[in-house]
């Protein structure tokens, strides 16, 4: 416990919390692997409280947040006073509302404090619990590996959950990666990034993945949509070098790439139109925080409005590479209205482009990320 209280104390939310706990841990040498897992267990649980009850001790904050991660006490009851033995129940309801009887201090509603943020179709309660439960990993399987692929989690005795066909999810701390050839085999993809397959539109023949990072979304289309033109483009040649390694893996041998900064309000490095573009924007990430819980603890709400103008520059750039009846599917993996559903807005008034569908696609309520999508098509004759 007073390790994890050292560590919290150190950390200030500038890198992601895992690569802090490996810097300290790689100095600190004394602690052992096992030393190391509970260590950091804590100081996830900790993050996890969000903003709840934040004038407590930081010691006080993790044996509250413990209480509410995990289903029964296990190798932490020595933390514990009897009654809350007692009271530990394997359903997080009853844990939150025997928290509230002892410490009136928290409620769920501080955990996540954007509730008013929050795009209209999400759960705002069911949202907050979601940060105290541990997202899966997931993977897809890509085409011609459906049998070869559980059969390998089988043989080694890993325990997983077909979602479908494709999708596969499992425990976070399984050892897959000596097991599984990653990018060719079966991809790292949450299950609703996986979904956004369903929006790809068909008879599409030249798409650019206009913020690819490592290219999942550009590996996913190729995947489903077979023969495609593929361009790809990111603010920086370091983030297409990667992709460029994760194409090699992935057997993605024909692409254009460039770099590219959208939101400069310069032309960009192409004449050529797009019948769809992917435009899977940065933003606040708030989607995702179950897995990255730091961010949910160290996140400012004016971060919203910085994400919500860069998006729009994005967009405004992106669309003019659209051909007649071309197709941008705008992404986010954020929960907060002024990044979705108020972005879907500015993009039907500023451009010629009509809304076909969009969809919050929940992951909250099934150990995965929540995604925003909105797929637009260009007017043949915009008006005006
Ligand atoms: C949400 S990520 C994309 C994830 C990716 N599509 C995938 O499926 O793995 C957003 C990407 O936008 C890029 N980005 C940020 N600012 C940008 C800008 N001004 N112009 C172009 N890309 C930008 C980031 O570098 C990041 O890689």
């Amino acid at each position: 416990m007073r390790s994890a209280e050292t560590i919290i104390g150190l950390y200030d939310g500038t890198v992601p919390l895992a690569v802090f706990l490996k810097q300290h841990f790689a100095i600190q040498k004394k602690f052992g692997s096992r030393d190391r897992r509970f260590i950091s267990h804590l100081c996830y649980c900790y993050y996890r409280m969000g903003h709840a009850s934040l004038h407590l001790p930081v010691s006080k904050r993790i044996q509250m947040a413990l209480f509410l991660c995990e289903p029964s006490p296990g190798v932490w009851s020595d933390l514990f006073e009897t009654p809350w033995l007692e009271h530990w129940s394997d359903a997080l309801p009853a844990r939150i509302q025997y928290l509230q009887s002892v410490e009136p201090s928290f409620s769920i509603g501080s955990v996540f404090p954007w509730q008013e943020a929050l795009s209209l179709t999400i759960d705002a309660n069911g949202f907050a619990c979601s940060h105290f439960i541990q997202p899966l990993l997931f993977l897809r399987i890509r085409p011609g590996y459906e049998k070869i692929v559980p059969q390998k989690l089988k043989d080694a005795a890993i325990a997983f959950q077909s979602l479908n066909e494709h999708c596969i999810g499992l425990a976070n701390a399984s050892k897959i990666d000596t097991l599984i050839a990653i990018d060719q085999e079966a991809v790292v993809q949450d299950y609703n990034s996986q979904r956004v397959g369903e929006k790809l539109p068909a008879n599409v023949s030249t798409v650019w993945d206009c913020c690819a990072a490592s290219g999942g979304k550009s590996i996913l289309a190729k995947d489903i949509l077979k023969k495609i033109d593929l361009t790809v483009s990111d603010i920086r040649l370091s983030i297409l070098q990667n992709l460029k390694q994760r194409f090699i893996r992935a057997g993605i041998q024909e692409y254009q790439a460039f770099v590219a900064d959208l939101a400069s309000g310069k032309s960009v490095a192409t004449a050529k139109k797009y019948s769809l573009i992917i435009c899977d924007v940065p933003c606040s990430g708030s989607g995702t925080w179950s897995r990255t819980p730091e961010q949910l603890y160290y996140f400012e709400q004016e971060r919203i409005d910085h994400y919500a103008s860069l998006q729009q520059k994005i967009v405004r750039t992106a669309q003019h590479h659209l051909e007649e009846n071309g197709y941008l599917l705008y992404i986010t993996c954020s929960v907060f209205k002024k990044e979705n559903e108020e972005q879907v807005s500015f993009i039907q008034q500023n451009f010629p482009l009509e809304l076909l569908s969009m969809e919050l696609l929940k992951g909250y309520d099934r150990r995965a990320d929540s995604l925003f999508t909105a797929l637009f098509k260009k007017r043949a004759h915009p008006a005006g």
